[in-house]
């Protein structure tokens, strides 16, 4: 199941070749379900950007079939309800942020009247509202990106495209661009992001797509993905008599493996017995998580799969 909630982006056999016969992107389905964050990732050159360009019409695709928001792809009243914060995007540095939305807010037929409360609105909800006279050449790189997502949101849109929102971003701007796409989700708004860095994603999507040499070779939630939240793994030194075994049954279900016992709960204040248990029978605990795998093994391995399968196929 690629996403449960209904698609408001749901595209198929999107091909783009540029001259000199580059073929960025050779056939991709994708789905968005309303409402998620949704996180396009890929190595460099994998297509990423075209395909986020096809989805706003920057670029026209070779072959593209497929919806946004129940209109085909490119529909004038579609991108009316779309926002786009693209990447290394650069503002005058002359310019204030409210200047920059205000800016926005004009391109995109807002009337002026309106337009002040908006500024303010956009300016609390990025946290720019104290900053928002200076001008950009002040700012850190994370307050730029902050007043460039403003800006994506100055028409109240449906759909959020940021393509590599926190790259060049300090941790703490990071930290801080996380909450705010957090509030876009919990306003019902769908969030598309396009990112390298795969620890951020696995924050904040509900859902990804890894697209390798312009294809999608893995799609999905990323609880299915990953195989994340199932089950709490306590990394263990020592042994486990017949007496405990029965006792940690008492509590939860489990299952042993040679260092380490997998516990049938996703919640990790569930576990607290068990270690409580595990202490009194002088068992060294040596670690504490979730089972699955990490994001970044999930990419990596599955591009290195692809590229297998391409050279096998060569
Ligand atoms: N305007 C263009 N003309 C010709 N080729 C292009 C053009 N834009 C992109 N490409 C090529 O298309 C392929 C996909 O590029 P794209 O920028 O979509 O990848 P990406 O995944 O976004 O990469 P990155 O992570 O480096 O931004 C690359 O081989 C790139 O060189």
């Amino acid at each position: 199941m690629v996403t449960q909630r209904p698609p408001v982006i749901d595209v198929k056999g999107v091909c783009k070749k540029y001259p000199g016969k580059v073929e960025a992107l050779k056939g991709v389905d994708l789905q968005v379900g309303a409402g998620e964050i949704f996180g396009l990732l890929g190595p460099n050159g994998a297509g990423k950007s075209t395909l986020l360009k096809v989805l706003l019409t920057i670029i026209r695709p070779s072959r593209c079939s497929g919806v946004m928001l129940g209109q085909p792809i490119g529909h004038k009243k579609t991108l009316q309800k779309v926002g786009y914060l693209p990447e290394h995007v650069q503002f005058p540095e002359y310019l204030s942020g409210r200047q920059v939305i205000r800016y926005a807010a004009g391109l995109s037929g807002i009337c002026p009247k309106f337009c002040k409360k908006r500024e303010e609105e956009l300016l609390e909800f990025v946290g720019m509202s104290a900053w928002a006279n200076r001008k950009l050449r002040t700012y850190s790189k994370g307050m730029k990106q902050r007043i460039g997502l403003a800006q994506a949101l100055v028409n109240d849109p449906e759909i959020v495209f940021l393509d590599e929102p926190t790259d060049g971003v300090d941790p703490k701007g990071r930290a801080e661009m996380r909450e705010v796409l957090k509030l876009l989700r919990s306003q019902g708004r769908t969030v598309f992001i396009n990112s390298h860095l795969l620890g951020e994603l696995e924050m904040v999507c509900d859902s990804v797509a890894i697209l390798n040499h312009g294809e999608v070779v893995r799609h999905g939630s990323l609880s299915e993905l990953t195989g994340r939240g199932e089950k709490v793994v306590i990394g263990i030194r020592g042994h486990l008599g017949a007496e405990l075994r029965s006792a940690i049954r008492r509590h939860l279900e489990f299952s042993m493996h040679k260092h380490s016992i997998h516990l049938e709960t996703a919640e990790l204040e569930r576990v607290q017995p068990v270690i409580d248990l595990l202490r009194e029978h002088d068992v060294v605990i040596e670690s504490l998580g979730k089972e699955g795998q990490s994001l970044e093994s999930l990419f990596l391995d599955s591009v290195d799969a692809s590229n297998l399968e391409k050279g096998a196929g060569a």
